[in-house]
């Protein structure tokens, strides 16, 4: 695992953009595994930037989200869907036919999303991690087997999402469908952005601690090509 520790997260956006452009400027139709959350929103930004200053084009770019709400209509402003319309698919020249997000509550939804995803292979895996550890939604305890699956979110991730939704955390849908952690571990490449000290034991116990379920993206340290970028409120307790 490859930790670069950044001064603030405008430098984690720029960092974690020159290795995504280094992958999409090498292979115009790269497959990339997109993330929501606050964690890339610096790198969507910067991606637009790029892509408005005319020197990248996303024309023949493929992508797979990690996950979506269940039960949430894929028009509300809190969707997966929306927030990746809104923070970069309406601002760039990505193809809506090549972008994929999961939906929907039964096995048959998930297979269907890991069957979409079996014809191709993912260049590069943009991950954020949760306060208790999550990689997509794949709450402690998950199997590292896992593929894409309903999920029951957490306490704390119900709590951290509640911002989205008015503050109230029961208005934070309780499921979510996302992508398995051994999806997420096919990835030829993955990059990881925290930032802020909420953020901190998480990142120490990925970097670390033991690889073990209760800590999901602990995982990553048997990947063999894993780029995390951090500030240094995030990296606080890194060895
Ligand atoms: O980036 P945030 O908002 O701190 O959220 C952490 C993670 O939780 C999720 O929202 C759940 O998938 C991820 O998208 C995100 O990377």
């Amino acid at each position: 695992m490859n930790v670069i520790v950044c001064k603030d997260k405008q430098e984690v956006a720029k960092k974690a953009y020159e290795l995504l452009k280094d992958v999409v400027a090498n292979k115009p139709n790269a497959v990339l595994g997109l993330a929501t959350g606050s964690s890339p929103i610096g790198l969507y930004g910067e991606m637009i930037a790029d892509y408005k200053a005319g020197n990248l084009s996303y024309k023949n770019v493929i992508s797979f989200n990690l996950d979506e709400y269940v039960g949430i209509d894929k028009n509300h402003p809190e969707s997966y869907s929306s927030f990746m319309h809104k923070e970069l698919f309406d601002h760039i020249d990505i193809q809506e036919d090549n972008t994929h997000l999961p939906f929907g509550d039964t096995q048959a939804d998930c297979d269907a999303y890991e069957a979409a995803m079996s014809d191709v292979s993912i260049d590069l895996q943009v991950l954020g991690i949760g306060r208790n550890g999550h990689i997509g939604f794949n709450e402690p305890g998950t199997s590292f087997d896992s593929l894409t699956h309903i999920v029951d979110l957490d306490e704390k991730t119900i709590e951290d999402n509640a911002r989205f939704f008015d503050n109230d955390a029961n208005l934070v849908p309780k499921k979510a469908i996302s992508m398995g952690i051994a999806t997420i571990m096919k990835s030829k490449r993955i990059l990881l952005i925290a930032t802020g000290e909420n953020k901190a034991e998480a990142v120490a116990a990925m970097v670390n601690g033991p690889v073990t379920e209760s800590m999901p993206a602990s995982i990553l340290q048997k990947h063999a090509d894993v780029t995390v970028f951090v500030d240094e409120a995030a990296a606080a307790n890194l060895k």
